[in-house]
């Protein structure tokens, strides 16, 4: 469980995070997500001690970083893929982690096959793609067998395998009941992956919320209804403080679920032939959300 407590970062008179407060907790893969310049990093970082926060608190199980008797073994953090020296091997490189905290050398090998570098162990970090240099990031991570996982754009640079497969291990992370913090621009990746989502805007917090929350409360998800008497269904479910946009017999209705629209129709003797959710995207509910709290945006940009 990460707990962050009125946390706070800023650089001269920016503020880079302003008064975060919320949990991440054991068991699931939380989402965290905002536009360019939002203070993901930021936050990631106070959490694993790299940066100190101007005020509040980041803790993990209930400790600072830097209270931690074995860190690496309480919390694995992706932050930055390019963070081995290159003329070090994958192999030096990851041993050379677990020496400095206590970590047995067997688990080198271990992390180098989860990731799928066994292979190329012996190359030097230098020769590496992009795509290898995330996953032996992700190595690294893991390395201590930490409850609490970090991981910052996991799946930058990655193919759409290993983007499958970063998916995959996420999952399977949480599934063993383990924290799993992670950000990403990638909405479609994200609406695959997490259970919870966090969506912060210039510093603040915008969401704390299931996934399925965040999608249920964009303006374009709607029930769709046909129905051979549309002005009819359409007044009751308006006189029940739904919108309705009318289409020939199709209604498309927002601010009600399937069971209260169905519901209506039954007590307004109203025959209906279809009832369907039409659900927004991640992307579509988290343009909403962040529409004015975009630093960075690009012009005429929409919700
Ligand atoms: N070392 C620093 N010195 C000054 N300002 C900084 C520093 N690090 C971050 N900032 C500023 O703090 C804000 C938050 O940056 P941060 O990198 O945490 O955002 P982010 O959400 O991770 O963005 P991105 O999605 O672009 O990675 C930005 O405005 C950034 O310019």
């Amino acid at each position: 469980m990460i707990t962050l407590d009125r946390l706070t970062k800023r650089y001269g008179d920016k503020t880079a995070v302003s008064d975060l407060s919320f949990a991440i907790r054991p068991g699931k893969v939380t989402g965290f997500l905002g536009p360019n310049g939002a203070g993901k990093s930021t936050t990631m970082r106070m959490i694993v001690g790299l940066d100190a926060p101007t005020s509040g608190r980041a803790l993990v199980g209930g400790r600072r970083y830097a209270e931690l008797r074995h860190p690496m073994r309480e919390v694995g953090a992706l932050l930055d893929a390019r963070a081995g020296h290159p003329g070090r091997s994958a192999y030096q490189h990851l041993l050379g982690l677990a020496r400095s905290n206590g970590i047995p050398a067997s688990r080198v090998a271990e992390v180098l096959d989860i990731v799928g570098l066994g292979e190329v162990a012996k190359k030097r970090i230098g020769s590496f793609s992009l795509g290898m240099g995330q996953r032996l990031g992700i190595a690294g991570a893991l390395l201590g067998d930490p409850k609490v996982l970090l991981f910052d754009e996991p799946v930058n640079g990655l193919d759409p395998d290993g983007v499958r497969w970063v998916r995959e291990l996420m999952r399977s992370l949480a599934a063993e009941g383990r924290t799993v913090f992670v950000s990403s621009h990638l909405m479609s990746e994200m609406q695959e992956t997490a259970d919870h989502l966090l969506v912060i805007g210039r510093g603040r917090i915008i969401a704390d919320a299931p996934i399925e929350d965040v999608i249920a409360g964009s303006s374009l998800t709607a029930v769709r209804v046909r129905t051979p008497e549309p002005g009819l269904l359409g007044r009751a479910l308006e006189r029940a403080g739904m919108s309705v946009e009318a289409a020939g017999e199709e209604l498309i209705v927002v601010g009600g679920t399937m069971e209260q629209i169905g519901d209506a129709a039954f007590e307004n003797r109203v025959r209906v032939h279809e009832l369907s959710m039409r659900k927004a995207s991640l992307e579509q509910a988290y343009m909403e959300l962040t529409a004015a709290s975009v630093e960075y945006g690009s012009p005429n940009r929409k919700a």
